[in-house]
């Protein structure tokens, strides 16, 4: 299938970027700190489980944030993040692995890589606990298989979050052995974003798959909203990143009993 003739011009600049992109030299192997067990502690400890994303700029955003990437990653920890999300793309979200190398060797907490991985190599540029495969952008010719990618992922000792944005996606992602899913509200057609997309999805996943809300949250109802339909953690950036990190994390953190 050809996916790219129903993205946005943006994603689809996104996705050749990655065909090109090269992998690491050398085999990771990994050993990953638990997402679900970081989601409990939270939980434990009267906190939303939130990741909390590093996303310098993006597609969707004006200006790009410049702040050393280390420190918006200790502030959001601070904040009360049970996990960090470091955006390692570099031509389009000033991300880079560098950082993430950085920011996982400060942090305790589970960190995420948040790229566009298309081929096993490319998931050996850096070591993360947990890494991302998005369903829509592994349907083309040209990209692994997502099976073979979550192989490949776990065999090197990844936990992998599987992106999808519908029920059919869900349905692959569950097919290929997904625990880990994350329903974006983001739609990749139009970088449009609807939370309902969320609530739409939920109710089809397993109650053993560990499932996040990603995209377009920015305030505590929207938080509690997508709390109630079942997200068992929720993947915060552009709200976390625009202004004080450590003060947008623990106001976002934090449960309805707290307020
Ligand atoms: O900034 P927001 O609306 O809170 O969204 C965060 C995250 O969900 C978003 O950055 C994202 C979701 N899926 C992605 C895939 C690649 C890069 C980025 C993303």
């Amino acid at each position: 299938m050809d996916a790219s003739e129903e993205i946005a011009p943006a994603v689809r600049s996104i996705l050749a970027a990655a065909r090109e992109r090269g992998g690491g030299d050398e085999r990771v192997s990994v050993d990953a700190r638990s997402l679900p067990d970081a989601f409990a502690a939270a939980e434990a400890d009267d906190r939303v489980p939130v990741i909390a994303e590093v996303k310098p700029t993006s597609p969707t955003t004006d200006g790009e944030r410049t702040d050393d990437p280390v420190e918006l990653a200790e502030a959001m920890v601070a904040g009360g993040a049970a996990a960090l999300s470091v955006l390692t793309e570099p031509d389009h979200f000033g991300g880079s692995p560098e950082s993430l190398r950085r920011i996982r060797e400060a942090v305790d907490v589970p960190v995420l890589r948040k790229d566009f991985v298309v081929r096993e190599a490319q998931l050996d540029t850096v070591a993360a606990d947990v890494i991302l495969l998005i369903v829509r952008f592994l349907q083309e010719d040209d990209t692994d298989d997502l099976g073979d990618l979550l192989a490949a992922a776990r065999d090197r000792g990844f936990q992998v979050l599987v992106e999808v944005h519908d029920g059919d996606e869900l349905q692959q992602a569950l097919d290929a052995g997904a625990d880990i899913v994350g329903v974006n509200n983001r739609d990749l057609a139009e970088l449009v974003v609807d939370l309902d997309t969320f609530e739409r999805v939920a109710p089809d996943v397993p109650e053993d798959v560990t499932l996040l809300a990603e995209s377009g949250i920015e305030t505590t109802d929207d938080v509690a909203r997508m709390r109630a339909a079942g997200a068992d953690g929720l993947l915060i950036g552009s709200a976390i990143m625009n202004g004080s990190v450590a003060e947008n994390t623990s106001r976002l953190t934090q449960t309805e009993t707290q307020t």
